[in-house]
């Protein structure tokens, strides 16, 4: 059979459905390089790496599916002595080994959901949070697969689920607590009771991981959200900076009146 230049021997539905394709595969690769473009101004590097608490680390795992970006998180295993049975990004304490804070989270994102580190495309590191403990947290933001199929670790996580991004500004079901640190920190903390179709389970995202999906949803989608934020939108570099800069301030304080 003859087959000329663009046709498909297999007839006109498969061209157009390899059409389809490509036009899909355009659209993915748009939609991340605007997420790309966006969060690599709000990478803080190595800016906050010399502070003097100890370090933890967690990637927030960006993938697009369905033409729209979405956020991989994990429940912790109920056997874990911090934090069993809250929503999470893969994530943990840095380990002597860790060059940075990248390689602490994609260490972590291997042995907690199997997820290889070169299938990663990492892009920026965010504003540092502290978490109950007085560690520094920072969240690696990287693309990975579309396609990525977990293997959670069972000792260290429970259920592993993808949310759609766009959730954290627009959510359905949304909670306010105000809340006071060990260190008298004063704040807000999101919560977010997502449905999901896939499992059929309604998952509670909130504190320390709500508030970095919050961020990263700000970052790339610089929407005014349908709740209350702590941030200043028009310049939410310096008031994110700001922010964590109260919030370490008082932790630095608490500390030094404990020595
Ligand atoms: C901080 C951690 C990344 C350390 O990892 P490890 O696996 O060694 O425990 C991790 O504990 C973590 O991500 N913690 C936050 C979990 C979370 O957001 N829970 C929901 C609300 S409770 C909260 O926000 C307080 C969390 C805190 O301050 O520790
Ligand atoms: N019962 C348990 N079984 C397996 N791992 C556990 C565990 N309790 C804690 N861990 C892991 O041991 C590390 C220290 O835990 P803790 O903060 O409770 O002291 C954490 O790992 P990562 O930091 O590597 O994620 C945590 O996930
Ligand atoms: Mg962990």
């Amino acid at each position: 059979m003859r087959c000329g230049k663009g046709r498909s021997p297999l007839g006109s539905g498969v061209t157009k459905m390899a059409a389809e394709e490509k036009k899909e595969e355009l659209e993915r690769n748009s939609i991340k390089e605007k997420a790309r473009l966006r969060l690599r101004e709000f990478d803080v590097g190595d800016r906050f790496s010399h502070l003097p608490l100890a370090r933890a680390a967690v990637l927030l795992p960006l993938m697009v599916r369905a033409g729209k970006l979405h956020l991989l998180l994990t429940v912790r295993s109920m056997q874990l002595r911090r934090s069993p049975g809250e929503v999470c990004f893969p994530g943990g304490k840095s380990e002597a080994t860790d060059k940075d804070e990248i390689d602490t989270a994609l260490r972590e994102a291997k042995e907690e959901v199997g997820l290889q580190l070169e299938k990663v495309e990492v892009v920026c590191r965010l504003v540092p949070g502290i978490d109950k403990m007085n560690y520094l947290v920072t969240p690696v933001v990287g693309f990975i697969e579309d396609t990525f199929q977990p293997t959670p670790n069972p000792d260290e996580v429970s259920n592993v689920f993808v949310m759609p991004l766009e959730y954290f500004v627009k959510p359905l079901n949304y909670q306010t607590v105000p809340y006071k640190t060990s260190s008298g920190y004063h704040g807000r903390m999101h919560s977010f009771t997502y449905d999901d179709p896939e499992h059929k389970m309604s998952f509670r995202i909130w504190g320390l991981t709500a508030h970095f999906a919050v961020f990263l949803a700000l970052v790339i989608f610089r929407r005014r959200p349908t709740f209350e934020i702590d941030y200043d939108l028009d310049s939410l570099i310096s008031s994110s900076e700001n922010y964590f800069m109260n919030l370490y301030a008082s932790v630095y304080e608490r500390k030094k009146s404990n020595i």
